[in-house]
């Protein structure tokens, strides 16, 4: 059986004045595939999108969407994009502004169903302007799916919604998944790329820095954290201990993250009254600002 590659993009690069927004990206996504592209402020993951989708042209490096160019997916209507803002009509009803995408594409899906499938039924005969913003956000979605795609590409997308707000609409875009559908999402929640995606695509400064299944994400960060309450703690005498990578004070609670969390316990109990010792392992998180700041990996592309 051959795979069919949804997105492939290759060197791309691309530069703002003095910024390198894109450093070299490679990214190839196979059909099917639900994949989070994480990263700070700043890390270059918009403009990736803006690339594969045609919205920017890269300075140099090729990006194909279904073997095609990006323009010629989505003039086909294999792409549903929800991008962070633009594409809405303030004085429209939301009904209105659903019925004129669905009449830009040529196998749209009923409007009511794409109603229906973001969860906004009851929301058909209200103007935009009088939403909030994570309903408006799920009016972006239903425009996303209406054209019937095989990729939906969303930037940020749970950007101004509420807890609750941001359950449902993962739930909604699982019904999406469960179709079958491939997902690119640009996120800063690494709870929703640990939760939804099957790929974490981890970029700072404009590269990929990190790529693989949330999992071998955090497994690529060896070592624990100890929480401890330690009254009167010497913090720098713990910080210089072998295997101790940082130490956090909060008051009498310490938080440190260790390579070696063995001899770490074994010192705080023998050299400190520290009491209500937690160890845990380390978490996306621990894993990702590792990885942002250099130190859990020499290379560029250790998992990719
Ligand atoms: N149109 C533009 N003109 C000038 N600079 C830009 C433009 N778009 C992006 N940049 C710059 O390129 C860099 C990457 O920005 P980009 O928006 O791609 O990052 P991001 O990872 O999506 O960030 P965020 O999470 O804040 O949305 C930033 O330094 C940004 O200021």
């Amino acid at each position: 059986m051959t795979t069919t590659t949804a997105v492939s993009l290759m060197g791309v690069t691309k530069k703002y004045g003095a910024v390198q927004a894109v450093a070299g990206v490679d990214l190839s996504i196979r059909a099917g595939e639900v994949v989070a592209l994480l990263g700070p402020n700043g890390a270059g993951k918009s403009t990736t999108i803006e690339m594969l989708l045609g919205l920017v042209r890269p300075d140099q490096g090729s990006v194909q969407v279904y073997g095609g160019s990006p323009e010629e997916a989505i003039a086909k209507g294999q792409v549903g994009v929800m991008l962070q803002s633009g594409g809405i009509i303030e004085d429209a009803k939301v009904g209105e502004l659903l019925n004129l995408v669905a009449g830009l594409h040529s196998k749209p899906m009923p409007v009511q169903e794409a109603l229906d499938r973001a969860g906004i039924a009851d929301l058909s005969g209200r103007t935009m302007k009088g939403l909030s913003g994570g309903q408006k956000q799920r009016v972006r979605f239903a425009m996303a799916i209406i054209p019937q795609p095989d990729l939906i590409v969303l930037d940020e997308p749970t950007t101004g919604m509420d807890v609750e707000s941001r359950r449902d609409f993962w739930a909604s875009m699982h019904a999406e998944t469960a179709r079958g559908r491939t997902v690119l999402f640009a996120t800063h929640y690494l709870e929703e790329a640990d939760s939804y995606a099957d790929r974490v695509v981890l970029m700072r400064n404009g590269k990929i820095v990190a790529d693989g299944t949330a999992a071998q994400i955090k497994a690529s960060v060896s070592g624990r954290r100890i929480r401890a309450t330690v009254p009167g703690a010497n913090v720098t005498a713990l910080a210089a201990l072998p295997g101790v990578r940082t130490v956090e004070t909060r008051g009498d609670v310490l938080l440190l993250q260790c390579a070696d969390s063995d001899n770490t316990l074994r010192y705080l109990l023998s050299n400190t009254p520290a009491h209500d010792i937690e160890v845990t392992s380390a978490d996306l998180e621990d894993a990702v600002l590792a990885i942002s700041d250099g130190s859990a990996f020499q290379g560029e592309e250790s998992l990719a």
